[in-house]
């Protein structure tokens, strides 16, 4: 496998999971989150699925697995704890177009980053399988790099671009902006009020970059988040 990062967009796709442990658990929770239309395949789930079965959008088939539960499906995870299944289940998912196989992750064309969200900002990271406990780590450093405030201040870039395309700037000021917005200056939540208000009344483009640049510490002078 040589993966390639993406989004992709889950909602309303089936996908099954076979198998109900503990692997099954946090590959449900994703896929929930997601969008997707869970149907777990398993003789037995573990509690934490048993209280979800019936509420949002998981579906437990109390069962063994046969070819037939991976018809018609988008995605699938293979999680059970016999080897002899978890090949099984591969040689049944040919016309799946993505498939997770939790043992051998370099069998199917599907891995699960360690991942996180602030708001609109998404953070994954991978090694390839390499190490998944480096993963765990770097994805905890990132976490309290970014922290849960980030979501907020994420917000606030996603407004202010949207209200400065609309503007009609030079293509080159609207660059410098969007940049000089970067600044940490504008983790201060009065100053991103003044600086919407600021742009929703700019019709000039050099105008808005003097007034941001009076706001911080100079566009460009290195202080950017
Ligand atoms: C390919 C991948 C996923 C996939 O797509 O299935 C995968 C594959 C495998 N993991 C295995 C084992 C472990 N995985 C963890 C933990 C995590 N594993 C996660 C992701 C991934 N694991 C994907 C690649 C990520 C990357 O690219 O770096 C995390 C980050 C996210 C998550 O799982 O949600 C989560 C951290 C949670 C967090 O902090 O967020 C631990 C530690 C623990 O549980 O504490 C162990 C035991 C220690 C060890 O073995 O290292 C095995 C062997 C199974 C066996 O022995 O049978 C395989 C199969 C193989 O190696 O082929
Ligand atoms: N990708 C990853 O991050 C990790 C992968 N693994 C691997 O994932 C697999 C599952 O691990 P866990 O969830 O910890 O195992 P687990 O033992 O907690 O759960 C296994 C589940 O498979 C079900 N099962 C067994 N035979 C079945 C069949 N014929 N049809 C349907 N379901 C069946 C069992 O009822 C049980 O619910 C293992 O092969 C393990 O090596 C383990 C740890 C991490």
């Amino acid at each position: 496998m040589k993966p390639t990062p993406l989004m992709v967009d889950l909602t309303g796709k089936n996908a099954v999971i076979v198998g109900g442990g503990k692997v099954a658990e946090k590959r449900a929770r994703v896929l929930v989150e997601s969008g997707a239309l869970v149907t777990i395949i398993s003789p037995t789930i573990t509690q934490a699925l048993q209280s979800k079965i019936g509420h949002n959008t998981i579906e437990w088939k109390q069962k063994d697995f046969d070819s037939s539960d991976v018809q018609h499906t988008y995605l699938v995870v293979i999680a059970t704890d016999d080897e002899g299944t978890n090949e099984q289940i591969l040689a049944a998912c040919e016309h799946v177009p993505l498939v997770n196989v939790a043992s051998k992750a370099e069998c199917g064309n599907l891995h699960f980053p360690g991942h996180f969200s602030r708001g609109k900002l998404s953070v994954a990271v991978s090694t390839n399988g390499a190490s998944p406990m480096l993963t765990s780590r770097i994805k905890e450093e990132l976490e309290q790099k970014y922290d849960e405030d980030y979501g907020a201040y994420v917000d606030f870039l996603f407004e202010c671009r949207q209200l400065i395309k609309r503007k009609p700037f030079a293509s080159d000021e609207k660059r410098l902006i969007l940049q000089a917005l970067l600044d940490e200056a504008f983790f201060d939540t009065e100053k991103q009020q003044e600086l919407r208000i600021h742009i929703e009344r700019s019709e000039e483009g050099g105008d808005m970059l003097e007034w941001i640049e009076r706001k911080t510490s100079g566009v460009g002078s290195g202080s950017q988040v």
